[in-house]
């Protein structure tokens, strides 16, 4: 965990008690058909971990946190309010008995009993171990559940002081969370990130000993703004081009990627290794490639008859010798994880991507990857959007890396390396993606499959 993290306590679990087997089942049902639910495809039981409990200020409902075993050895995290009576609005999960009492369980995140537990016990950035400010019954005026696409659960709080935005993290792991980790360590510095006003965070059993790592955080809500990925496609739909708007996109992602280098700076080499930049790094970064190629591979078998030429491309990157030196990144970086403001882009969402094994997500990476997580955005903005000009997507992918280099002092026109970068690390997104919307939305993997076959047709 962070050094910010030292003085809260996490919030620690419970067993489940015989008496509550009934709602963890009700709850087991309920979540594989949620939106967020991470192990989609598995049809494997839940198990429970443990529940964690918070205390609904006006005692109004009873407010736990249950934290489940997924199939794949994760842990996801289930808020939910157990009330005595049918509850007005959207969220119910069922009817059970608890503890010997006919209750109705409700998702936490639509029950404004787990909003004002929440936020009671949130350290905030502020002022340590007390919660945010502006708490009175009015602050949850207007909170609303975001409906959108999310691996993680986001309610709207604008009557907050200031206006906020919580994020619930659907799963869970041991240590600091990058979406509270990043932006804090970022916010002094770039102002291309929403400041973390507050977060919880809770302890569990793991086979290894307890495990503490953030259950959730509050954030400066970014008014007035719009969804890159909204604006990407309404501008295509309507034949205008993206302009301004991808430069300044690139200028900002350039800037973040320093605002990283600078604020969690990449630990040297232990002494006696030979991780140096150059062709070591440039082998390791293919190797890591192809690793996931296989792995998308081998979870999507429409991508197997072109396993020979996304090895060729890959074995182009080990043989590169002047790679930039590996940073901290984004990770998980496309339209939908950036905001556009009256004064510019924000950029969200530090997680990483949500089917990588969090052990992967912090590591040094090439700075690249987000830029080409972007270029496969506009990718999908045309095809979404419905472009009619085959000249709209790279019309902007040109205005985006043109920004980008400009501002990150590389120049244009770009390197050779660079080019070669981007279009391994364009395949190994849109790999990523055809396993990802295999899962999540099948009618969509024509978009990035047809951007695999265009990249190793070697006109991407
Ligand atoms: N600080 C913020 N201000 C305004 N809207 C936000 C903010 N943070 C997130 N959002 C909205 O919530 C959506 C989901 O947030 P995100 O952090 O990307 O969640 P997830 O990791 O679950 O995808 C974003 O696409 C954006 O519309
Ligand atoms: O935002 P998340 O961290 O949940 O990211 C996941 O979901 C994204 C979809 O919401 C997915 O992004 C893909 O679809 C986008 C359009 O909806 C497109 O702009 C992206 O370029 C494309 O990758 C992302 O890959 C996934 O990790």
């Amino acid at each position: 965990m962070t050094a910010q993290d030292t003085t809260q306590s996490p919030r620690p679990a419970r067993p489940v008690a015989a008496a509550e087997t009934d709602l963890v089942a009700a709850v087991a049902a309920w979540a594989p058909e949620q939106r967020w639910f991470p192990a989609k495809g598995t049809t494997d039981a839940l198990s429970s971990i443990g529940v964690v409990d918070l205390a609904d200020p006006v005692g109004e409902a009873e407010v736990l946190l249950l934290l489940l075993r997924l199939p794949g050895g994760g842990v996801l995290q289930v808020p939910v309010t157990l009330r005595p009576e049918q509850h007005p609005g959207p969220g119910v999960v069922g009817a059970v008995e608890v503890r010997g009492r006919a209750v109705v369980v409700v998702d936490g995140c639509h029950d404004p009993a787990f909003l004002r537990a929440w936020l009671a016990v949130a350290r905030s950035a502020e002022d340590g171990d007390h919660g945010p400010e502006g708490l009175g019954t009015e602050a949850l005026t207007g909170a609303r559940v975001l409906t959108g696409e999310q691996s993680n659960t986001s309610v709207l709080l604008p009557g907050l002081d200031p206006p906020a935005i919580l994020k619930v993290f659907r799963g869970i792991s041991t240590g600091a969370n990058p979406d509270v980790e990043v932006p804090l360590a970022l916010s002094s510095t770039f102002a291309g990130v929403p400041r973390p006003l507050a977060w919880l965070t809770g302890s569990w059993p793991e086979a290894e000993g307890e495990a503490v790592g953030h259950l959730g955080v509050l954030s400066e809500l970014v008014l007035d703004a719009r969804d890159g990925f909204e604006l990407a496609c309404e501008r295509a739909a309507a034949g205008e081009d993206l302009g301004d708007l991808a430069e300044t996109l690139g200028r900002t992602t350039a800037q973040m990627h320093l605002a990283l280098r600078t604020s969690l700076p990449t630990p040297p080499p232990p002494p006696g290794t030979t991780e140096a930049a150059g062709t070591a790094t440039a082998r390791r970064v293919a190797a890591a490639l192809a690793a996931r190629a296989s792995a998308a591979l081998r979870d999507a078998p429409v991508l197997v008859p072109r396993a020979d030429r996304v090895a060729e491309l890959i074995e182009g990157v080990a043989e590169l010798e002047d790679l930039p030196p590996l940073q901290r990144v984004h990770g998980d970086y496309h339209l939908g994880q950036v905001l556009h403001a009256h004064d510019g882009w924000r950029v969200l969402d530090f997680e990483g991507e949500p089917q990588a094994p969090a052990a992967e997500r912090a590591r040094p990476d090439l700075a690249l990857r987000d830029l080409a997580g972007m270029l496969r955005s506009v990718d999908y903005a045309a095809a979404v959007g419905g472009a009619q000009d085959p000249g709209w997507s790279a019309r902007a992918r040109e205005r985006l890396v043109a920004g980008y280099l400009d501002a990150s002092g590389e120049g244009t026109p770009a390197s050779g390396t660079t080019v070669q970068l981007l279009r391994a690390l364009e395949l190994d997104k849109a790999l990523y993606e055809v396993v990802y919307e295999s899962r999540n939305r099948p009618d969509w993997v024509h978009i990035p499959l047809g951007a695999v076959d265009r990249l190793l047709g070697g006109t991407g």
